[in-house]
């Protein structure tokens, strides 16, 4: 096992990452201070509880906690107001109190709604993130929990950060081949932003990432989740730095939500999106060269790049006026200097970004 903390002073906490953690769950509420006359609540979905649910409820109850589970259904659907109420309901008649947490067991949905249940229920209770997806070494760890508006990705939320991530890399395994690239695009993110070589690597060893070879896995998500701890200890609430987490988010937020949450998978419209503001990159004087090395990664990834012809400029600008760092009639976008750095560009004009749309239905593949 190895571990990266997340530096938040007295709010600090271990991102754990290995193979077969998922059974030592117990130790680790005990550590993080959980009292075993607190119940605590899983939430789980309908793909990852039938394979790793019975592992973790039955090593927390081994050791005499009170366990109740939540499964919610599989997908993106699920990130919404009314699926929260739900699980806030089991909480109550499970009895939940103060010194009870939450246990995300899942993907990025599972663990962004769990943890808008925990930063919520009886104004806040103890948070644990045991991420089951590559997309989740991003979503798992830095605080963000949110559940989506059907205009706007992730309107309702906080920053509320977990006591602990345990990270059991076996259970990727089981990922279908969709799901590794959707995570791989979050996995080079990381590299586009910060680590010029880490984005390199991820070009040159994209086939052993899509076949899950162990080695190679476990150092791209070691590697992401230790770039998005140090974003995060930087820049907690997004002041400044942590905004650049955001490359590729402001045009795939919008594809989200105007396509309908779950045609495209957030890694794809990311991915979208990453190439999008390549182009952007380019408009503004950048070198085209990152356009270019930017689509070879995303297709070595196998994911898209393409938008598809019947999202609407219009439905998608609109959208993009609901992103978070869209502020005083301004559109702000993350745009890369050169592979491995980024940077914030207030006042894009909405022509650039328009023509933007119009390339992204044109360029790169028709995946
Ligand atoms: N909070 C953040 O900082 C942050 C960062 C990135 C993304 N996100 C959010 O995360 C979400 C996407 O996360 P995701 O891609 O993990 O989606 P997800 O949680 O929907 O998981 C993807 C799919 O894989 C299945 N699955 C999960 N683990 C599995 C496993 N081990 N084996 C087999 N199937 C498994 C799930 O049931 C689901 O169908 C989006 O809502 C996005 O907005 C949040
Ligand atoms: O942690 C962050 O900060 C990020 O921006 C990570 C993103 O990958 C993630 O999708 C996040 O949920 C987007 O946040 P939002 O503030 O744009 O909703
Ligand atoms: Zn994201």
């Amino acid at each position: 096992m190895r571990s990266i903390t997340v530096e938040l002073g007295e709010r600090s906490y271990p991102i754990h990452i290995g193979s077969g953690l998922l059974r030592d769950i117990s130790q680790h509420c005990v550590k993080a201070g959980f009292p075993l006359r607190s119940p605590l609540l899983i939430v789980s979905d309908s793909e990852v509880a039938p394979r790793y649910l019975p592992v973790v409820e039955a090593a927390l109850r081994r050791e005499g906690y009170a366990v109740v589970s939540h499964v919610i259904p599989a997908g993106e659907a699920s990130k919404s107001l009314a699926v929260y109420e739900e699980v806030i309901t089991t909480a109550i008649q499970a009895g939940l109190d103060r010194s009870s947490a939450v246990l995300a067991l899942g993907g990025g949905v599972v663990g962004d709604l769990a943890g808008f249940v925990a930063a919520t229920y009886m104004r806040g209770i103890g948070f644990i993130q045991i991420p089951t997806t590559i997309l989740a070494h991003d979503s798992s760890v830095g605080g963000k929990v949110a559940v989506n508006h059907p205009l706007a990705k992730n309107m309702i939320g906080a920053f509320y950060q977990p006591s602990l991530v345990l990270y059991d890399l076996d259970t990727l395994s089981t990922l279908p081949p969709r799901q590794v690239s959707s995570g791989l695009a979050e996995v080079v993110k990381h590299g586009l932003i910060l680590d010029r070589d880490f984005a390199y690597w991820c070009l040159e060893h994209a086939s052993e990432l899509l076949s899950l070879n162990t080695e190679a896995l476990g150092y791209a998500l070691e590697r992401g989740c230790a770039i998005k701890a140090q974003v995060v200890s930087n820049d907690e609430r997004e002041h400044g730095q942590r905004a650049f987490l955001n490359l590729g988010h402001t045009i795939g937020h919008a594809i989200e939500a105007v396509g309908g949450y779950g045609v495209f998978l957030h890694g794809e419209a990311i991915a979208i999106g990453m190439a999008g503001s390549a182009l952007l990159a380019a408009k503004l004087g950048r070198e085209r060269a990152i356009y270019e090395d930017t689509i070879a990664m995303l297709s070595a990834l196998s994911l898209p790049m393409k938008l598809p012809a019947e999202y609407s400029e219009d439905e998608l600008m609109e959208a993009m006026m609901h992103d978070k760092k869209f502020k005083e009639g301004k559109m702000t976008f993350i745009v890369p200097d050169s592979i491995g750095a980024v940077s914030i560009v207030n006042d894009v004009q909405p022509s650039a970004v328009r023509e933007v749309l119009a390339q992204l239905k044109k360029e790169g593949s028709p995946w």
